[in-house]
């Protein structure tokens, strides 16, 4: 009797490992509402700051620079590995805090008003606006941190919810992910409509990944408790201790390499297209700001509530690798529905939310059949560099192809071939998926199977 209160520890209460989830889903959810507040924005930034499509695009990619070019994501892992969740955690969502911060400053009145750094930003490249260059530096550094507290996040998920409810815990952090966007698409077009002036929609932004940082402080309370109950640090630092030869055994799996591909193209094709998305439907359909932005917000309404289901799902019944192959089919079909019809964007959004849902889930729980759980840190990290390439790049794109087949202060923006390039994404994407259930006959990693028969 006394021997078993002795072994219980923290994570063993149902009740506390839901709230630490409740606590870094906060994190999480600030994190993705940072990500796309700016997006309903995009024709007040024209109007604000004369931002062109292409600055808009190059806005949104610079978030990914750090972990395509300095490979932050997987350089975060390694971190990870080395320092612990807490001063991981700490020092990735501070950066994300400081640089959601420095966005803001650099759309305000103070900044724009020769406040500091207004007369250096002024200095170099004349072409791009001292305020452009101040918010790409803030969203650099947010970048910087967001990717890496995913990261950081899932391992917190792993720690408290291993041999408990993990599936389910992972579609409830996604959940959380995909409120932060619902709310960030809803709240921003209300907030610059504030007597305060537009910019209240950044700075609350930058205030809520600022609160993030608080929570987080008090997660590590009890993430400090936990170790001192279980000394469960030292236990994870030795399984998961990163090695180089660990990346090249990834990069001569033929079914990672495939899953990395369709993550690449997949969603490129999504995150992309969903920071247009608001400015999309207000050209299109001649829609006001707020909404156009609750269109967007429906594809992670529906998210919210399938991409759970589909986990459960996949647990159960297995037939991830199918599913990638739907969710891609999905992706295309919306995509060139939206380039060549009228059809309503309100019943399209929620289809592509079933897209969104059906990849994810199983996707990420897919690549921990395909790879040792010693791995798993460094398999997400790469994944991650991998798709913040697209991420960085079908912005820019997105915003290049839309200045060059527009003529310059055109009333309304035509989208077709921005909708076309996403389509085309998608069906590379949907190859990729086809490859992948193929593949999966010979490697036998059993990705149709449900969860606990591998
Ligand atoms: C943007 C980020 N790199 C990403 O891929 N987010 C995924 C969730 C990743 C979960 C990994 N365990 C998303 O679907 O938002």
């Amino acid at each position: 009797m006394t021997k078993t209160k002795l072994q219980k520890s923290l994570r063993d209460s149902v009740v506390t490992r839901w709230a630490m989830l409740l606590l870094v889903g906060f994190v999480l959810a600030a994190n993705y509402y940072f990500y796309d507040a700016l997006s309903p924005l995009k024709s007040t930034l024209t109007k604000e700051f004369g931002f062109t499509s292409t600055d808009f695009g190059t806005f949104v990619s610079v978030y990914s620079i750090p972990n395509v070019f300095f490979l932050m994501a997987v350089l975060g892992g390694i971190i990870l590995d080395k320092l612990g969740i807490r001063r991981t955690g700490f020092l990735f969502v501070a950066f994300m805090a400081f640089g959601a911060l420095v966005t803001a400053y650099g759309a305000s009145d103070i900044y724009i008003n020769d406040g500091f750094g207004y007369a250096f930003m002024s200095s170099f490249l004349p072409g791009y606006s001292p305020e452009l260059k101040m918010m790409l530096l803030g969203r650099f550094l947010f970048g910087l941190g967001a990717e890496t507290s995913i990261v950081v996040i899932s391992k917190i998920i792993v720690k408290w919810f291993k041999g408990k409810e993990l599936a389910f815990a992972f579609g409830v952090k996604l959940a959380f992910a995909r409120t932060g966007s619902f709310l960030a698409f809803n709240l921003s077009p209300v907030l610059i409509e504030s007597q305060s002036g537009w910019t209240l929609a950044i700075w609350f932004a930058a205030f809520l990944v600022l609160a993030a940082l608080l929570v987080f402080l008090i997660y590590m309370l009890f993430d400090l408790k936990l170790d001192k109950q279980v000394k469960q640090e030292g236990l994870l630092a030795s399984t998961d201790e990163f090695h180089i030869s660990d990346i090249t055994k990834l990069l001569t799996n033929r079914s990672f390499i495939y899953v990395t591909l369709l993550c690449l193209t997949f969603y490129s094709a999504v995150f992309p297209f969903l920071s247009f998305s608001s400015d999309f439907f207000l050209n299109k359909f001649n829609l006001s700001i707020k909404e156009s932005g609750f269109i967007s917000s429906m594809l992670p309404i529906g998210t919210m509530i399938f991409t759970p289901l589909f986990g459960f799902f996949v647990d159960k019944y297995g037939k991830a690798a199918s599913l990638m192959i739907y969710g891609s089919i999905i992706l295309v079909v919306v995509h060139l529905t939206f380039a060549f019809t009228n059809l309503s964007p309100y019943v399209l959004m929620v289809i592509l939310g079933l897209a969104f849902s059906l990849v994810p889930a199983s996707m990420w729980p897919s690549v921990a059949k395909m790879v040792d759980e010693k791995r798993i840190g460094s398999a997400y990290g790469l994944m991650f560099s991998v798709q913040n390439l697209g991420l960085w790049a079908f912005p820019i794109l997105a915003g290049v192809v839309l200045d060059s087949t527009n003529p310059t202060a055109a009333e309304t923006l035509d989208y077709t071939y921005t909708m076309i390039m996403f389509a085309g994404l998608g069906i590379i994407g949907l190859v990729f998926a086809l490859l992948l259930k193929r593949e999966d006959k010979v490697s036998g990693y059993g990705l149709e199977l449900p969860s606990n028969s591998k």
